[in-house]
């Protein structure tokens, strides 16, 4: 399996704060991916360094072959922030227009692509109402919609989860899995144990710096350990040399 992200030797830092240190990693394609880390360790950083939308201090970035930023490589990558930036005067079906249209999806196809997003997030019945009337898991399914709504080739979530029953974030990871399978390499951060234990591999950053990766399993093989948490504790933890850079 080829790697569709490349990272190399990405510092960045914000003011006299240098919050990534000297990353390097490799995402293999048609996987789901999980960058875990603590709140403040660089998951979001990196992110946006990845989509294009910041600039790293030093290092380079490779999606599909091509360095980034790109224009081109910006229309095959979904991506889904934090916080949803949604217009909430509009209707879901309104919201994810204005979104395929900046992504150039011709007029002609527009409909369908909606109605096959909106299926996969399970707000097909409301597409004609105005997101005023949206619950707080509705709009994050919104946001993974339009993130989905171009068939990116790529599909980068933060933190999607955030906030979300667990009865929804069950079905917000299925819906990730049906994605996954149907071809779209995904890219999620979280700091929640269980959601990284979910994914096929994983890349551990604390303090800006990359500490270990591998599949779950791997990590905990490697450190001896049974769970994902004290994994992160043994990589993370005094003592243990991690790739010398302190
Ligand atoms: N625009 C900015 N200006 C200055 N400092 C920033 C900026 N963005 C992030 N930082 C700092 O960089 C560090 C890493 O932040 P980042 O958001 O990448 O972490 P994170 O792992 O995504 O955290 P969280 O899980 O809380 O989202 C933090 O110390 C943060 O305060």
């Amino acid at each position: 399996m080829s790697d569709v992200v490349k990272i190399e030797n990405i510092q960045h830092g914000y003011n006299k704060q240098t919050v990534l240190k000297d990353v390097n990693l490799a995402i293999p394609e048609g996987g789901l991916f999980g960058l875990l880390g603590p709140s403040g360790s660089g998951k979001t950083t990196l992110v946006k360094i990845i989509m294009g939308l910041l600039t790293p201090d030093s290092g380079r970035i490779k999606i599909a072959g091509d360095e980034m930023p790109s224009f081109k490589l910006m229309q095959k990558i979904g991506y889904m922030a934090q916080s949803d930036a949604l217009y909430n005067e509009l209707t879901a079906r309104e919201n994810m227009q204005f979104f395929a249209t900046l992504y150039r999806i011709p007029k002609g196809e527009q409909t369908e692509r909606i109605a096959e997003a909106a299926k996969i997030v399970n707000l097909s019945d409301v597409l004609d109402d105005t997101l005023e009337t949206f619950s707080g898991g509705m709009k994050r399914r919104m946001s993974l919609a339009i993130a989905l709504v171009h068939h990116p080739q790529l599909l980068i979530l933060d933190e999607p989860t955030v906030g979300i029953d667990p009865v929804l974030r069950a079905s917000i990871w299925e819906e990730l899995r049906k994605v996954q399978q149907a071809g779209t390499t995904i890219i999620i951060t979280t700091h929640v144990m269980d959601e990284a234990e979910k994914c096929d591999s994983l890349a551990l950053l604390r303090d800006g710096y990359l500490i270990a990766h591998g599949s779950p399993d791997d990590l905990k093989a490697k450190s001896g350990t049974e769970t994902l948490e004290a994994a992160f504790l043994y990589f993370g933890g005094a003592g243990h040399a991690h790739s010398g850079h302190r």
